[in-house]
């Protein structure tokens, strides 16, 4: 972006020289040109994006408390935030606190901020044909998301703009979706403000947190490798209606190994990140029932929040002194209980296919116990 193309081209000159980077460059650029109206050739652009984008920076932290307590989302929204103020104040003290005739606080304020990132976190494009580089492509993205297509955007080097090609045959009048990417219902709902109908997203995942016993007799040991890997005592892995990563399986192995495996300690705990490249699915039989009963209570934990939420949210009392803060509140419980019914679902699936395993590890147990027995009584 050239100084040129700023309605204040000081702002533009300011900003390169600090060799701000593209998010905060965006998001500082949005502000400058809806404050400068009609003289900002986005004027028309400008005016037809949403006043409040409907992304969980929204949510006041009371909110996301109270409507995503039993969600991993909920701590995201909260880091996203913690981002932003951050993102701001660093601004706000290295550049604009120096020029506030280019920079007033009347314009370059949090509130404003606070609009211009939502702006980009719903509407900002990824182009892969320009190595990844990020866009906000007016008439593009007025396009909605819809979980079924394989519909991308990208930049288009023979017609040089942006295209996308439809994956099917629309009929006049039929709404045109594309796809804002492979992300999870809670992805969307923090960036887009939105839980697409349960059971359409293939995508979807809940964040299953795991944390070694604080009683573990190798506590310390096993949090050392742990850290030696990136990973801390208590680690969140993504669970999909398919399956869950090895990972996952790796940090369970890790959790409820005894000390006779202390030596396997650096093996398992590197196995457990997925920053390691080599896939490798790691198998100790003598524990794999314990790894996948401590799966199983993981799940059950994380299960019984939700359905507390879940089973509160029906009589909850949404204390609003407004109608309209009524209707914000409906809006956003509804939301939450969209997004916690579709994470709940996948822990239940994940649920039944533990049990599974494990009721068929244990007859099979069983069943060896009996044989063996059986031999006994014969030879005595
Ligand atoms: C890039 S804009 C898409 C155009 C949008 N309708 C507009 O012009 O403001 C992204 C926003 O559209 C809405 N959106 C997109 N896809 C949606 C869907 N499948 N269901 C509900 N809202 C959707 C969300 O509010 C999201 O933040």
């Amino acid at each position: 972006m050239s100084g040129r193309e700023w309605s204040s081209p000081e702002a533009g000159q300011v900003l390169k020289q600090y060799s701000v980077p593209d998010w905060p460059l965006l998001a500082t650029y949005l502000i400058s040109e809806a404050s400068a109206q009609k003289s900002s050739r986005w004027c028309n652009y400008i005016s037809a994006l949403p006043r409040q984008p409907y992304s969980l920076l929204y949510w006041t932290r009371a909110e996301l408390d109270r409507y995503l307590e039993a969600s991993q989302i909920r701590q995201r929204a909260i880091e996203r935030v913690t981002d932003v103020i951050g993102t701001y104040n660093d601004l706000r003290l290295r550049i604009f606190s120096k020029y506030p005739d280019i920079f007033p606080e009347e314009v370059f304020n949090m509130e404003t901020f606070r609009w211009s990132f939502g702006i980009l976190f719903s509407r900002l494009v990824r182009l892969p044909s320009m190595n990844g580089k990020v866009a906000l492509v007016p008439w593009a993205d007025m396009l909605n998301h819809s979980c079924e297509v394989e519909t991308f955007l990208d930049y288009d080097k023979s017609s040089q703009g942006v295209v996308f090609t439809t994956d099917r045959a629309y009929q006049p009048g039929e709404q045109v979706f594309i796809s804002y990417g492979k992300k999870s219902n809670g992805e969307l709902l923090l960036s887009y403000g939105f839980v697409p109908k349960e059971g359409t997203n293939p995508s979807d995942l809940v964040e299953l947190p795991l944390s070694l016993k604080k009683s573990d007799r190798c506590y310390k040991e096993k949090l050392e490798a742990l850290k030696k890997h990136g990973l801390s005592a208590s680690q969140c892995y993504p669970i999909q209606i398919t399956g869950w990563p090895l990972e996952l399986m790796a940090y369970a192995y890790l959790a409820v190994s005894p000390p006779s495996m202390s030596k396997q300690f650096d093996e398992i705990a590197a196995a457990a990140s997925n920053k390691s490249t080599i896939k490798k699915d790691l198998r100790y039989p003598d524990i794999e029932e314990k790894a996948l009963q401590f799966i199983l209570d993981s799940c059950e934990s994380s299960i019984s929040k939700y359905s507390k939420f879940l089973q509160a949210s029906g009589s909850m009392d949404l204390d609003v002194t407004s109608p309209k803060q009524l209707n914000r509140r409906v809006f956003l419980k509804q939301l939450a209980v969209d997004l916690c019914t579709s994470e709940q679902r996948i822990l239940f699936r994940a649920e039944y296919i533990l049990r599974r395993r494990l009721r068929d590890m244990r007859s099979g147990e069983l069943r060896a116990l009996r044989i063996f027995d059986g031999l006994r009584n014969i030879f005595k």
